[in-house]
């Protein structure tokens, strides 16, 4: 066996969404803050490709690299590689990085919680874990500053017709559509319907809406949010989405990014109180339990502070290689499973 590079990971899911902990192997990467060395990754792209495309990744992958943190309130720092962008934060891979580190032993656990503080490139993000028998059983983690953009907005979608969006950040950029409006019932026999539907929705937001974060270099709409219809039963609201991730691909998890935004929306719309809690569910069936933890102003516009919840697991581990013989060391991409 010989290799130009073994990269240790270890393998996790959030409520079904692939989220890969890159735990050694992998030089710190240039850059003064954990934004700077995110945006190194993005432009380089060689490790991205390495472990993002085929032959060893594909588009339902997520990798995070952990780096030493810049902050010093900071336990971890990680960088998030997504299958098109390198995002500011994530709430699936979030919940993936904090199991890793106190499942696989990198931080010590603490029973009942562990309380830990993670630096992502979009911010610090507090981090609660639920822990048992030397398993964290539930994540609950602060996300970053979110916000509504644009409310009942207008886009029109070739093939679609004319819809009423709404946009907003949450750790990423949405724009956010009533299944309803699409016929969809978000059920898991619909994905390939919805991932082709949503990515449509996301070009045609971009080009028609923009979006652009008032603190932040992120200038574009990452993802479309299909939501369905929200039920409450005293505080509790509950509510189904999907979220498309470009190239082709649905979110397994309910998206805590996109629970975030949707949280942020829903506030604004008056749709959701300040103290209500919401639950939101994903394709396959499995939950983020959500809440706001503060209202606060950004730049002069409302803004929340949101926490999500979920369960992380461990699947397994790899060492990644590479022959230097290997006519592919960057691997590659094919339409057939990527979507067009
Ligand atoms: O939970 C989230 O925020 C996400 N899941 C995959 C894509 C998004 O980053």
């Amino acid at each position: 066996m010989r290799s130009a590079k073994t990269i240790h990971v270890i393998s996790a899911h959030a409520e079904g969404e692939v989220g890969d902990v890159i735990i050694g192997g992998v030089q710190p990467p240039p850059g003064d803050t954990i934004w700077d060395q995110r945006s190194f990754i993005a432009q380089d792209q060689t490790l991205r490709n390495f472990v993002l495309n085929e032959p060893r990744g594909g588009v339902f992958r997520h990798v995070n690299l952990l780096v030493p943190p810049k902050h010093s309130e900071a336990d971890a720092a990680f960088i998030i590689m997504e299958p098109e962008d390198t995002p500011p934060m994530s709430g699936s891979n979030s919940i993936c990085v904090s199991t890793v580190l106190l499942d696989g032993g990198i931080i010590p656990m603490q029973e009942p919680e562990t309380h830990l503080t993670l630096e992502a490139p979009g911010g610090l993000v507090r981090v609660r874990a639920e822990c048992r028998q030397g398993k964290a059983e539930r994540i609950y983690v602060q996300n970053v500053t979110s916000f509504a953009d644009k409310l009942d907005a207008q886009v029109e979608v070739e093939g679609i017709g004319t819809l009423r969006v709404d946009t907003g950040f949450g750790g990423d950029s949405f724009v956010i559509v009533d299944a309803e409006d699409l016929g969809f019932a978000l059920t898991a026999d619909e994905a390939a319907d919805l991932a082709r539907c949503g990515a449509k929705i996301t070009d045609a937001a971009n080009e028609q809406l923009g979006f652009h974060h008032p603190g932040a270099d992120w200038s574009h709409i990452s993802f479309c949010q299909i939501t369905g219809p929200l039920r409450r039963e005293g505080k509790v609201l509950t509510g189904r989405n999907t979220v498309a991730i470009k190239p082709g691909k649905l979110d397994r998890s309910p998206c805590g990014t996109g629970a975030s935004a949707r949280m942020a929306v829903m506030l604004a719309k008056g749709q959701m109180g300040a103290d209500d809690i919401y639950h939101a569910r994903s394709v396959i069936d499995s939950e983020f339990r959500c809440r706001i933890v503060n209202q606060i102003e950004l730049q002069g516009r409302a803004a929340i502070i949101p926490e999500i919840s979920g369960r992380g697991w461990i699947t397994g581990t790899h060492q990644h290689m590479l022959d230097p013989d290997d006519p592919w060391p960057g691997g590659y991409r094919l339409s057939d499973t990527w979507g067009a």
